[in-house]
């Protein structure tokens, strides 16, 4: 919990007793991509978005400039449309309006949500990053974003991370609020029951879809099972 949250006391144990709310819809599949992509990696997004149920996919590629992203994307965002899952651009409003992704996710050093709506208009989705914050959560929603983002709920070795939010934060969130939110950070097929149940909207996953030992698509499978 942040500073700013102070003032905001929840009972730890709200998490234990609390199960989703079965009127709020199923949590569903969001995956990030790898921080780095090959020539093979559109056959890999093909298989995996082909595997299961997927919402959205994030093309967050750190260390290259918006031309040599908006190359990479023009591929994977096609296979993004023709299996009606939304495309999703990391850090960049100007690339996603330049790219026409179905959204941007902007974190707390990535621009304003206010901004990024009026430059990409109403029918873009745009998420925020929140860390462990509560604080951070409304002000996100307040500034029009359609997701918050809390994290990292668990271990994870595709960034370097320094926030580590209780499952609790979803439900408290889902309970007060109907804007939906997402889990991301370590999350994985064995760790992912609790998220669920606390009212995860939606679990943003990188290394353990390709990573995984079975390959993308036997994981989208495993994680397709639990949702
Ligand atoms: C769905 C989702 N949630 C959080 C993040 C992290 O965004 P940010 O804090 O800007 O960090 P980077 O991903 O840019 O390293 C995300 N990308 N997606
Ligand atoms: C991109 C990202 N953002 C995080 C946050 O806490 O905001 S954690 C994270 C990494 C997500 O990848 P994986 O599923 O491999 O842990
Ligand atoms: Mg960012």
């Amino acid at each position: 919990m942040t500073d700013e949250d102070d003032d905001l006391q929840l009972d730890p144990n709200f998490a234990d007793r609390f199960e989703r709310d079965p009127r709020r819809p199923k949590c569903q599949l969001y995956l990030i991509s790898p921080p780095t992509i090959g020539d093979d990696f559109a056959g890999t997004l093909a298989a995996a978005l082909e595997a299961g149920p997927v919402a959205a996919f994030q093309l967050r590629l750190k260390g290259l400039d918006d031309h040599a992203i908006a190359r990479l994307a023009e591929p994977l965002q096609k296979i993004c449309a023709d299996r009606d899952v939304a495309f999703i651009i990391n850090d960049s409003i100007a690339l996603a309006k330049r790219l026409g992704a179905d959204g941007v996710h902007l974190g707390q050093e990535d621009g304003d949500a206010r901004e990024a709506r009026q430059i990409l208009g109403p029918s873009v989705q745009i998420g925020v990053t929140c860390h462990d914050s509560r604080h951070l959560a409304m002000e996100a929603g307040e500034a029009g974003a359609d997701y918050v983002a809390f994290g990292a709920f668990y271990p994870t070795q595709t960034k370097e991370t320094h926030h580590q939010p209780d499952p609790s934060i979803l439900s408290w969130w889902t309970t007060v609020f109907e804007l939906p939110c997402v889990a991301i950070g370590g999350i994985t097929p064995q760790n992912a029951k609790p998220l669920i149940n606390a009212g995860a909207d939606f679990l943003a996953v990188s290394g353990a879809v390709w990573n995984d030992p079975d390959g993308a698509a036997a994981a989208v499978r495993k994680f397709a099972a639990l949702l």
